[in-house]
Parts: structure tokens; sequence; C-alpha cells
């Protein structure tokens, strides 16, 4: 954070500086132009004054100038030395008649009479309709070789017209016209120059160009094509070398030449790049002495955050407890203190109860009456209660950190265990979690434990365990067991007559149903048999219920030894008995049967060592494959057996 302030610091300090120094530099560089151009003008003026100087001079000589000066050297000459300062003024004076011929010449005492070229001729009629001092345009001088003008003035004979014309010639390089100029350059490397409106430079520090168009090498610059067009001020523009200047320009008033200055960039902004480097440097120092001093005021600030972090790392390494805080403080460190310290309290409180309760429900699975048993995904047991020490006969020490498999899983069952297991590991729940089933588990000593199982899941610290509840069932299984047993004794019971140990009504009106069933499919008759003892009340009342027990036993093993093992023999109640005989052939085959059977009840009854004759009374119904329902079947031998009884007894009817 610290850092972050001081590169705040050093970042905004270095903006305001660019933004100002940018600023500074736009105002700069226009005060330069400015000046540049100010300079210029000042130029301008000095070198109009020169020539305005010159034709001033020119002019008042002329009216002095002897009428035989153009005829008459001698008298030239005296009269151009009564004029010392034109000596200095001019490189040449000449006298000219009318038609531009050169008369004299005062200066390097050369003379000739050629006649003027159409230029110079040109420059003579101007001059002459003029009437006042002209300024010729640049030539190269024949005497010099040098780019020269001349001021030329027309003289005037008694009559007032021209009879010869004076000229001073100007050499632009040596007669120290233009010193001056080249004196004023702006800087070190920033030159002047002058050239006419059409571009024929007049003053270069490059000799070589003199009197040479400016154009004449190759390239543009927008400054100089601005100039020719004849703009006048200050413009910063990019020369044919590309090189960066400031370009003014300014006419003179006395000839229309044009007066330029180059200020090159590099030279014209070398202070102000200095002073953006200075600038730039003081913000760097006042940049890291600012950041310095943030750092140190945030570290002035930042202690008590320290010393709170501190007391926080120590609470935490339980180093030191929660009254550390320096809760008294009155800023924002004390209120941070006294919420972190109210935080820690409940945190600890927290935590105490999370710890009684992790306690609570250890205790609880410890001493609960049913195995609880952990393990990882990997099936290694990390939980192993009392009970399970109980129930499986291995001790926690001996069962945490092995396999389950190897501890409880029956080996036939370890496969399907250890595919369970893996689907667990893999995060899939399996059929097993969160279902109560009934499995075999394996005591230490190989008994294998009816046990009901209930498989839990549990995220813990990142990873998953089993948990599972084993609730040894072993007495309910043989509880079970035994009840069903008893079960079955009961059913076997309920279809047995308890005093005969035959079939009662229940099994025959199934056997019946059946055996109608069967006759039908198989298109074979059956018989029913009705049967009652005759005169049984009397046995009981004269010999007691127990002899008339034994008579109905005696009874109902005669019938049974009296059938086939496929035929049904059943008391219905108190002497009535009955008989399905299925595939019986006919009605005759019935009759015989009855008679067999009622002969066989005739032999005595042993009763309490005497012998009792029985008798019984037989009515047979026929069944051949119609649609007759058990009842009327029963009912139809029952009428027989009336019939039988009516008859008088100890016989049998078969009905129709
Ligand atoms: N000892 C004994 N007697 C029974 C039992 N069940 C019914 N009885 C008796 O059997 C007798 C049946 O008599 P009935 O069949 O009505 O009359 P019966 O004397 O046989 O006369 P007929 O049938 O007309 O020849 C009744 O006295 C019943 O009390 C039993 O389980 N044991």
């Amino acid at each position: 954070m610290t850092g972050v302030v001081v590169m705040l610091v050093l970042t905004a300090t270095v903006i305001v500086t660019l933004v100002a120094l940018v600023l500074a530099e736009r105002d700069m560089k226009s005060v330069i132009g400015d000046q540049q151009y100010s300079l210029l003008s000042s130029i301008a003026a000095q070198v109009d004054a020169q020539i305005e100087a010159r034709k001033v001079l020119l002019a008042s000589m002329a009216d002095t100038i002897p009428a035989n000066a153009a005829s008459d050297p001698a008298a030239m000459q005296a009269f151009v030395d009564r004029h010392p300062v034109a000596r200095k003024q001019f490189l040449n004076l000449h006298i000219f008649n009318r038609e531009g011929m050169l008369l004299h010449t005062e200066g390097d005492h050369t003379s000739t009479t050629r006649p003027p070229n159409p230029r110079a001729r040109e420059f003579f009629e101007r001059a002459m309709a003029a009437g006042k001092p002209v300024v010729s345009l640049p030539y190269k001088s024949e005497i010099t070789g040098l780019p020269s003008i001349m001021i030329l003035h027309p003289v005037r004979d008694a009559q007032g017209k021209v009879a010869m014309l004076f000229g001073g010639s100007i050499d632009l390089s040596n007669t120290g016209f233009l010193d001056q100029i080249a004196l004023q350059k702006p800087g070190q490397t920033g030159y002047l120059f002058i050239m006419t409106r059409e571009g024929i430079l007049l003053h270069h520090p490059d000799a070589t160009r003199l009197l040479t168009h400016i154009n004449a090498r190759p390239g543009y610059n927008r400054a100089t094509e601005m100039a020719l067009d004849g703009f006048e001020g200050w413009v910063e523009a990019t020369n044919k070398d590309g090189s960066d200047g400031i370009y003014s320009y300014k006419h003179l008033a006395s000839t229309g030449w044009i007066i330029g200055a180059r200020f090159p960039v590099d030279e014209a902004f070398a202070p102000m790049i200095a002073m953006r480097q200075h600038a730039l440097l003081a913000a760097a120092i006042f940049a890291a002495v600012a950041g310095l001093l943030a750092w140190l005021l945030i570290q002035v600030l930042l202690r008590p955050l320290d010393r709170l972090h501190r007391h926080i790392g120590d609470i935490r390494s339980g180093s030191a407890d929660i009254s550390v805080l320096q809760r008294r403080r009155r800023d924002e460190i004390g209120g941070l203190s006294i919420a972190f310290h109210e935080l820690m309290a409940e945190r600890e409180k927290a935590q105490e109860a999370i710890r009684d309760n992790e306690s609570l429900i250890s205790n609880i699975l410890e001493r609960a009456p049913d195995a609880f048993v952990s393990c990882e995904n990997t099936g290694i047991v990390t939980m192993w209660n009392r009970a399970a020490e109980r129930i499986f006969g291995w001790s926690g020490e001996e069962a945490i950190g092995r396999d389950i498999a190897e501890l409880i899983i029956p080996p036939d069952q370890r496969d399907a265990h250890r595919t369970g297991m893996t689907r667990f590991a893999q995060g899939g729940k399996g059929p097993m979690i969160n279902a109560r089933v009934r499995v075999t588990a394996l005591h230490r000593d190989g008994r294998e434990i009816p046990v009901e199982l209930s498989i839990g899941s549990l995220r813990h610290g990142g990873a998953y365990y089993a948990t599972a509840f084993l609730h040894d069932i072993t007495e309910r299984v043989e509880y079970e067991q035994k009840i069903a047993a008893s079960e079955a004794r009961f059913k076997q019971l309920a279809r047995i007559d308890t005093l005969t140990g035959i079939a009662n009504r229940l099994v025959f009106e199934e056997v019946l149903q059946q055996a109608i069933l069967r006759s039908r499919r198989h298109r074979k008759p059956l018989a029913l048999a009705y049967l009652d003892i005759d005169y049984f009340k009397e046995i009981n009342d004269t010999q007691g219920h127990g002899a008339g027990d034994v008579v109905l036993r005696e009874f109902a093993a005669r019938l049974v030894a009296s059938v086939r093992a496929s035929d049904t023999v059943a008391r219905l109640a108190g002497d009535e008995f009955v008989i399905v005989f299925e595939q019986v052939a006919n009605a005759a085959e019935a009759n015989r049967l009855a008679a067999k059977i009622v002969e066989a009840v005739r032999s005595p009854f042993m009763l309490d060592d005497e012998q009792r004759k029985v008798t019984t009374s037989m009515g047979v119904a026929l069944h051949e494959g119609d649609d007759e329902t058990c009842g009327e079947l029963v009912a139809r031998a029952d009428s027989a057996l009336y019939a039988a009884k009516r008859n008088g007894r100890d016989g049998y009817v078969v009905g129709d």
C-alpha cells in the first residue's frame, strides 16, 4: 500500500510538471517567435534607413555636381573628393548619359563607353521617369564579381531637362552595408538572409548561393513558399535538410525585398530543453522526498495497525489471549480492537459450544447400544465404539487403522463390499447409503452375526467418511425363527382334526374343489361319501365322552385304512365324516367302495377292554363332470346319508 501511495505521488508530480512544461513551452515558443519577428522588423527598418540615407546622399550630391563632370574626369574627381562620406558609402560613383552610356566612373578609375544591356536600359528609363533616386535589381558586379545594386539619380540641366544620370553602386558584401545585419543573426547557429520578392538571394551566409534563386536547391520549405506568397510574421517549419526552425519574414519598404531569419529549433529551445530537464529532475527529487515523507507518515500511521496485526497473530498462535487487544484507544484502531475482541469472544464461545457438542456426540456414539463404526473412503476404520468392541470382539485399539473388510465383512461379501467402497470413494452414493438393511457381519471368532445396518456419509475436513450403525439382531432373528416354526405348526394344526389326526373341514373343502376341477379336466367321475356313526350319542351317554372319542379315532382310522392314498378322509364335525374318492369308474364301483367301508366299521370296537359294536350310515353322490358346485354335491351326499338312515342305518345309499 505504501508503494502505491509513493507511486501516486510520483506520478502526480510528473504529470503536473509535464503539463506545466507543455504550457510553458507553448508560451515560450510564441515569445521567441514574436521576439524574432520584432528583431527582424527592426533590422528591416535599419536596411530601409541605410538605403534611404544613400538615396538622400546621392540626391544632395546630384544637385551640386559640376556640369562638366561627365566630360572632365579631373572635375569629377575634385567633386568626389569634396564628398569623402560618399566614397565610403558607395563602391563606385558613375555618370551616365541619357542613353545609359557610362561616361565616368570614380573609384577604380576605369571607364567604359559600352552601351547598357536591356535590363540596365529598363533601369535607366525607370530612373529618368521617376525623377528621383531609384534602386536597381541586384546584379553581379563586373569589378568585384560580387552581388551589387546601384542607386541612380537623374541630374537636370538649367532647363530642367535630364542631362545625365548620377549613380552609386553598392557592394552588398563588402561595403559594410549588411554587416550589421549579419551581426544580429539569431543565436549561434541562426542566420539572416535577404532575397528579392522573386526569390533571388542577396544576402546569405552561404556565399555560393548569392544571386541564385532560393528554390535552386531541390526540396520544399513551407516557410519559403509562404514568404514568396507575401507572408510576413513568424512560422515554424522544416527546411530542405529536415531540420526544424523558426522562420521570420519582413518586407523592406524601400525595395520590396524580403528579409528573413532562420532560428534552429534545437538552439531556440535549448534553454527550454534544459529547463525541462531541470524541471523533471526537480520534480523527481520532489516526488522522491514527498514519497519518502508519505512512506514515513504511513509507517507512523500504520504502526498501531501493525501492532493489532501482531496481537491477532499471537492470539491465533495461542501465545496471547484476547485481553492484549488495545480497546482503550479512542481512535479507529481502538474501535477495530473492540470489534475484533467481541468477535473473538463470540468465536471462543462458539468453539466451546462446538467442543461441548463434539464431546457430547462422541460420548453418545461411544456409549450407543449399537455398534458405531466410521471409516475413510479407502475402508480404513477411524471410529469403533464400545458396542462394536462387544459385538465384533475387536478392541478399538485393534480395529482403528485397519481395513473394515478384514474385520467384519464375511469373505464371500468382500468383493461386493469393495465395489461399494470404490463407488463411494468416487463420489457415488451407492444403494446402501442412507438405507437400513439386514446383513451378516463377522465376529472375531469367525461366527456370522446378523446385524441391521444403517450407513450414512459424512464430509469432514475435506474428506468423505462412511459411517455405520450396526444393530445386533441375533436374538431377534432367533425369535423370528421360533415364531416362524410355531406359525408353521399352527397351520399345520389348523388343517388337521386334532382328535382323529385326519383332515378337517377346511382341507376337505379345498380338496373337494380341486378334485372337481380335476374330474372335469380328465373327464373321470368322482364320488363323495357322507358318513355318520349310528347312535353315537348313546355311546357318549352310556360309556362317557372319552369312550366316544376313542370310537371317533378308531372310526377315522378304519376309514383311512379302507381307501386309496389318493382319496381324502376328513372329519367335518362330531361324528360326521366325508370321503372324496377320485377317479371312480362308475356307480357300481361307488357301491362296492361304500359296501367295503360299511363292512370295515362293523368289526367290534374295543372300549375299556370291552367290545362294542359300532355301525355307520353312508350316503354317496357321484359327480360326473357337469357344472355342479361343491355345495350341491355335498347336499346330494347328505340327502343320500339321510336316505341310508331312513333305511335303518348300518348301510349305504348311492344317490342318483
Ligand atoms: N365323544 C364325543 N362325542 C361327540 C363329539 N362331537 C359330538 N359328539 C356327540 O355325538 C353325538 C352325535 O349324535 P347324533 O349324531 O346327533 O345322534 P346319534 O346318536 O348318532 O343318532 P343317529 O345319528 O341318528 O344314529 C352327540 O351326542 C354329540 O354330543 C366328540 O368329539 N366326542
